[in-house]
Parts: structure tokens; sequence; C-alpha cells
């Protein structure tokens, strides 16, 4: 598979194009569309999905390996008298489930598999739900449990000898192997598991795609399809952009907060866009900056009323904070915020969340450290740019992962792309958003103009 991006265990890669919307306008959950692709090793599953995946331009999709659920090789067993192409050698169970709670837009952590060790690697990758889940696999039609949580099953029929040969040049170059080794394997446990277990998997295929990445014809006859199920679902991305397009500044959304526009505001904005200004002043206004932008924010938390005395002896009725909040700061430009909000909310706990977009501009979840939320909590997210707004999805979605509701969420950012924001209030309505500034163009390569240039880069230096 290209290397497109993502998490790489040895050869395969867990290929996650972007991240999901999960919401529809209403804010109802939408239903993903489930494929399997399924087809002898080296017959261009992959390589399939991949071509479909970049025809379609959805911007969710997830692409899942049967190989990351390969199951524990026994500790004494010999890899060259192990079969890998046996039904029993998958963890069918999780495999299940995973899609399972996938289609249900949960968060699932799939493992990684090494083809040199034979093994599971101890870390794994954390797999939010998609519009489109496909799982391509030797075996992906093998289990009617699995085959019963698809929309769609796919063969890919290629021919042997050209399995044979790819497979070949793929396991000496990638994954560690020997001529002999991989004739030998071939011979003894491939060529049999096909006939005898992935080839009757055919007949479950709603789809049969001859030649693997070569049939251009039948890659555009099933993106289409694709995309007309999509649509029978309500996934319809490019009518969302254009009518998101249309919102002009005057009907920006009531949960699309711009601190006023102060000349004060005005000056501190000036200098941190200016390309001149030094770190010392930027680290300056960026703090005074954010300081006010989370006063504004706080201004949305619950408060009750609450009776003091005064030293002189009188009532005073004033409010009290009544909940608890909590702040989640999305790496590395996150943590341009947290000193002034320490300094405003003594004793806050702050999650972590690294989010960093590839060179497609999707992003992927790297790290995640977070408090314990519960229903009750009030999160303030700290990013200072929303760019495309597509890793701001994905930290709230985190949020709503771990039981924070939607109306508890106060996304806060310094500059925001009208593009951006307005994606981010469509997907979660009830998320109320601060910034200070808002700007009405994303360049090509996704900076927000005119901007501010790399935020946490002028911040911290480089
Ligand atoms: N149409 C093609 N022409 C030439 N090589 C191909 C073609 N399709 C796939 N390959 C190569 O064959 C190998 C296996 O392809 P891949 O798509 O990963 O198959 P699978 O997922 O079924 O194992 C890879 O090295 C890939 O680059
Ligand atoms: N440790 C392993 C695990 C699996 N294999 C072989 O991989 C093939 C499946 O991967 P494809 O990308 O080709 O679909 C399967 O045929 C196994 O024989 C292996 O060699 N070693």
């Amino acid at each position: 598979m290209a290397s497109t991006n993502n998490s790489i265990n040895n050869n395969k890669i867990i290929y996650t194009s972007g991240r999901p919307p999960w919401y529809d306008l209403s804010g109802k959950l939408k239903n993903p569309l489930v494929i399997g692709v399924c087809g002898g090793s080296a017959s261009g599953k992959t390589s399939v999905c991949e071509r479909v995946i970049a025809n379609l331009n959805v911007r969710w999709v997830v692409l899942l390996s049967m190989d990351s659920f390969y199951l524990q090789m026994p500790h004494d067993a010999d890899p060259g008298k192990y079969n890998f192409d046996h039904p029993n050698s998958f963890d069918y169970d999780l495999m299940i489930k995973t899609i399972s709670d996938l289609r249900q837009g949960k968060r699932v952590h799939i493992p990684k598999y090494c083809f040199k060790t034979h093994s599971r690697l101890p870390h794994m990758d954390t797999v939010y739900g998609a519009d489109v889940i496909i799982l391509e696999g030797i075996l992906s039609l093998y289990s009617k449990e699995l085959r019963d949580l698809m929309d769609i099953k796919i063969f890919i029929d290629t021919d042997d000898d050209v399995r044979l040969a790819r497979r070949l040049k793929r396991d000496i170059a990638e994954r560690g192997r020997t001529l002999e080794s991989v004739i030998l394997q071939y011979n003894k446990f491939v060529k049999p598991s096909f006939d005898d277990y992935i080839l009757p998997c055919k007949k479950y295929a709603d789809i049969v795609i001859p030649r693997g990445s070569d049939n251009i014809v039948a890659i555009e006859l099933l993106t289409q399809h694709i995309r007309s199920k999509l649509e029978e679902r309500g996934f319809e991305q490019d009518k969302v952009m254009k009518e998101l397009t249309e919102i002009s500044r005057k009907d920006i959304p009531k949960n699309i907060h711009i601190i006023e526009q102060t000349n004060q505001i005005k000056a501190m904005q000036t200098i941190l866009r200016n390309q001149n200004t030094t770190i010392g002043d930027f680290v300056f206004y960026s703090d005074r900056l954010v300081s006010l932008l989370l006063e504004e924010a706080m201004t949305f938390l619950p408060f009750r009323d609450q009776v003091v005395t005064t030293p002189v002896d009188h009532d005073y009725h004033g409010k009290a904070l009544d909940c608890s909040v909590f702040a989640l700061s999305v790496l590395r430009g996150g943590s341009c915020m947290e000193r002034p909000l320490r300094a405003i909310s003594k004793g806050i706990q702050i999650g972590k969340v690294l989010i960093q977009s590839d060179e497609n501009k999707k992003p992927h979840l790297y790290y995640e450290r977070l408090p314990d939320f519960s229903p009750e909590s009030h999160v303030l997210v700290l990013d200072p740019t929303i760019a495309s707004g597509a890793s701001s999805e994905m930290a709230v979605r985190i949020l709503l992962d771990h039981g924070v509701p939607e109306k508890n969420i106060i996304f806060v950012s310094v500059i925001a792309a009208l593009r951006g924001v307005l994606l981010l209030n469509y997907r979660f309505p009830e998320v109320k958003i601060v910034i200070a500034a808002l700007d009405n163009e994303l360049s090509d390569k996704g900076y927000i103009l005119p901007g501010a240039g790399n935020y946490s880069n002028r911040f911290f230096g480089n």
C-alpha cells in the first residue's frame, strides 16, 4: 500500500483518510457504510481500496487490514510451519467487535502487526468512526457475523500467477523473506488455503473485480456505487460545503462568538499578526488576548446564586461557579494557551491531545492524556487556530467519546478561518466557539489568511 499517511507497522499501514463527522445537520449520528474487500494474497485488495478512496474524495474513510487482527502465534511455533492463511489464525471476535463499534461511531483500538517478527506490536492505533469503513483481507468475507455488518462485499479476482509474482517481490522487499521461504509457504499454505477458504468466499461478494487495481472501469463503477449509497444515507459533503460557503458573515450561527472588536483587541491582533513581532512580544500579547478570550468563554459556564456576608456585615447577592471545569489542550498550539488559563482558573485539570495532519492535511491522533471526564464536566478546548476545522472536530469527538455532552464544550481559539469554524459548528451545533478573530480565507496549503502564521512556532520560536 502506498504510504499516504498514518501508522506503519513494518509493511502494513492503517489508512485513515481523515476523521469522521459522525453527525448530520440536525446533530444526529449517521450510519457509516461498511465495505468488505476480500481476495487472495497480493490480489491488489489494498491497491483497489486506495484507488477507490482517492476517487471518492470523501473526507472520512477508515481502511482497516485484517492483518491487524492476526492472533499471536504460539511462542514455540515455527513460522515456516505455521499456517497464516487459515481462518483460525485471525481474531474474528475482535474484528467483529471493532467493526460493530466503528459502525456505532465508537472509538476503537486496532492492534499493530509485524510481518517480520510474526507478532503483535505493543502499541495500538486509535481509530474513530467514519463515513466509510473498509475492511480488507484474505478472509474478510469468511465469517457470516462479519459479513452481516457489511453493506457492500467485494471480491478481487486476480490470476494466481500474477499474485505469486507480486507476492514474491513484495515479501522479499518488504517482509524480510527469502525467495525459497516465499515459495515454500505459498505451496504449503497459501495456495491450499486460497482454494479451501478464500476462493469459496467469492459467492458472498456483491461485486467481483477481475485484475484488481488494473481494472479502472470497475473501480470507477464501484466508486459511483459507494457515492450513491452514501447519498442515500444523507452524506452530502459537496452540498454541505456549498451551503456553508453561502453563509455570510452576517448570518454567523449563534454558537460562534467573536469577542467584541474593540480597538484594544484589534491592537493586540495587529501585533500578533505582524511578521516583524519579536517572540517576547508575541508571547506577551498572546497571553493577554488569550486571557480575555478565556474570561469571555467562561461566561458560558453555569453559575448559581450565592449570598455572602461582607466584612461590614452586609449580604452580598452574588454568583458561584456551578460545575466542574476542565480543559483540553490540542497540542502543540493549545500549550500556548495553558499559562493564561492556569492564571485565571486555579488548579484546573488540563487534558492533552496531540493531533497532527499528514501531507494530505488529514488529522491523526498521536497522543491523548485525559482527566476523568463525566457527563457533568464542562470543558474548555484550547487551540489557538481553527483552519480547516478537521483537527478541531477530532478534539470535540474525543470529548464526546469520553462522555462530555456537546453542550458542555466551549472551543476557544484566537484566529479561525470562516470555513473551518462553520464546519465545526455544522458538525457540532451545540459546541460554543469563542474566537478573537474570524478570517475569510484558507489557502490551498491550509493556512488561514491573513492569519498570524504558525502560532505555536511563533510562540515557542521554532
Ligand atoms: N496493478 C498492479 N500492477 C503491479 N503491481 C501491483 C498492482 N496492484 C498491486 N501491485 C503490487 O502487488 C503487491 C500487493 O498489492 P496489494 O494491493 O498490497 O495487495 P493485497 O492487499 O491484496 O495483498 C504490492 O507490492 C503492490 O504494489
Ligand atoms: N506473519 C505473517 C502473517 C501473514 N502472512 C501472509 O500474509 C498474507 C496476507 O496478507 P496480504 O497483504 O497478502 O493480503 C497471507 O497470505 C499470509 O500468508 C505472512 O506471510 N506472515
